[in-house]
């Protein structure tokens, strides 16, 4: 049950300007990690109000606030894939849209559709990955692993689930034309979240941002969507380094913790799940170097103002290269110790 008071009091309090919840709330560099969490539903409120989305699609408050609190309650609480994970990449989908102007770019139904996915793309994670499920037999692969994307199409359903549920559906306002297509959108592009879909886009990423963005393409609209939502999915990355390396602590919990039950159930686990065998500085610059950075490098290509983005990433894989040389150097027990990254 969500609880009643904190519900009441959302629907009654007149949502506040965005600016009276952190005056920086606009800039790329600003952390969302730091407003508390009993602040983030506000500010979940307070930034579909400033993106206008609540007058354009004649959300009911209610409904908007009921819908927020049950995607705050449908997550978990692994070390990484939790709510928080979800209220900060939804914030660098706000940041896109004050900062890019990618209202310019996409359809009012595509942006309102990304943000809500940004919300919901990882409901129910359990802090472990898509081979896991396979691997440990679970009952998300037992329902989707003949279709792949076994965690992205779960987060979908639970999504769907929310929709569903009695004074939650913030799409019942919609004409049919743009409620259908707004579900189609969503379930694209949390389906798109799975790192495998968007390692196999790049190239088509690539060719689009050499040859320039067509509005009127509609295979540049849904590129452009899966670019963004992934942009937002390793926003941490675009962050000072205190955040860099706080997110990595907390990734390589959940996946140490995921290698542990691999082990546990005979199998060997992946290097980077093993805690005997990472080596996290090595990980995260070939993660920066192979992933993130080509990402915010297509992403600056495309989005003008944005470049500022991709040499935060850069800085951030610069200084885990400093961090390496220092880490070699340590005696090898201490190998994952974060006191010695800096
Ligand atoms: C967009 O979907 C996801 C899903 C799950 C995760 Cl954890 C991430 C994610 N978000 N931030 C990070 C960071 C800082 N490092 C990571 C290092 C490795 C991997 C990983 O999955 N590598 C295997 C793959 C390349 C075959 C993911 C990492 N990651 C993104
Ligand atoms: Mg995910
Ligand atoms: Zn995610």
């Amino acid at each position: 049950k969500v609880n009643e008071d904190e519900t009441a009091r959302l629907i009654v309090d007149k949502i506040p300007a965005i600016t009276s919840i952190h005056p920086d709330v606009f800039v790329f560099s600003f952390t969302p990690r730091v407003i508390y969490d009993d602040q983030t539903t506000l500010c979940c409120l307070a930034m579909f109000e400033d993106m206008g989305m609540i007058n354009r699609w004649r959300i009911q408050k209610e409904t908007l606030v009921k819908f927020v609190l049950m995607v705050k309650k449908g997550y978990r609480d692994p070390p990484y894939h939790n709510w928080y994970h979800a209220f900060s990449v939804s914030h660098f989908c706000y940041l896109l849209y004050k900062n890019l102007r990618i209202d310019q770019l996409l359809t009012d139904v595509e942006l309102f559709a990304l943000f809500v996915a940004c919300l919901c793309h990882d409901l129910d994670h359990r802090g472990t990955n898509n081979a896991f499920q396979v691997s440990s037999k679970s009952v998300l692969a037992a329902l989707y692993s003949s279709e792949g994307s076994v965690l992205e199409r779960h987060h979908f359903a639970q999504a769907m689930c929310i929709l569903n549920t009695e004074g939650c559906n913030i799409f019942e306002n919609l004409n049919k034309r743009d409620y259908e297509q707004a579900l189609d959108l969503l379930q694209e592009i949390i389906l798109a979240t799975d790192l495998a879909h968007h390692l196999s886009a790049v190239k088509d990423l690539e060719a689009m941002a050499k040859e320039g963005y067509d509005k009127s393409n509609p295979r540049c609209h849904t590129l452009l969507t899966c670019l963004l939502m992934t942009s937002c999915d390793l926003s941490d990355q675009t962050k000072g380094w205190g955040t860099t390396k706080k997110i990595a602590e907390l990734i390589y919990q959940e996946f140490f913790r995921q290698g542990d039950l691999e082990k546990s159930m005979g199998y060997r686990p992946h290097e980077m799940m093993d805690r005997e065998k990472a080596f996290i500085p090595d990980l995260q610059i070939s993660f920066l170097e192979n992933i993130a950075m080509p990402l915010y490098r297509i992403l600056g290509d495309l989005l003008p103002g944005s470049e500022c983005v991709f040499q935060a990433v850069k800085a951030n894989r610069d200084t885990w290269m400093q961090v390496r040389e220092t880490a070699k150097r340590k005696p090898i027990t201490h190998g994952n110790s974060f006191d010695f990254f800096k």
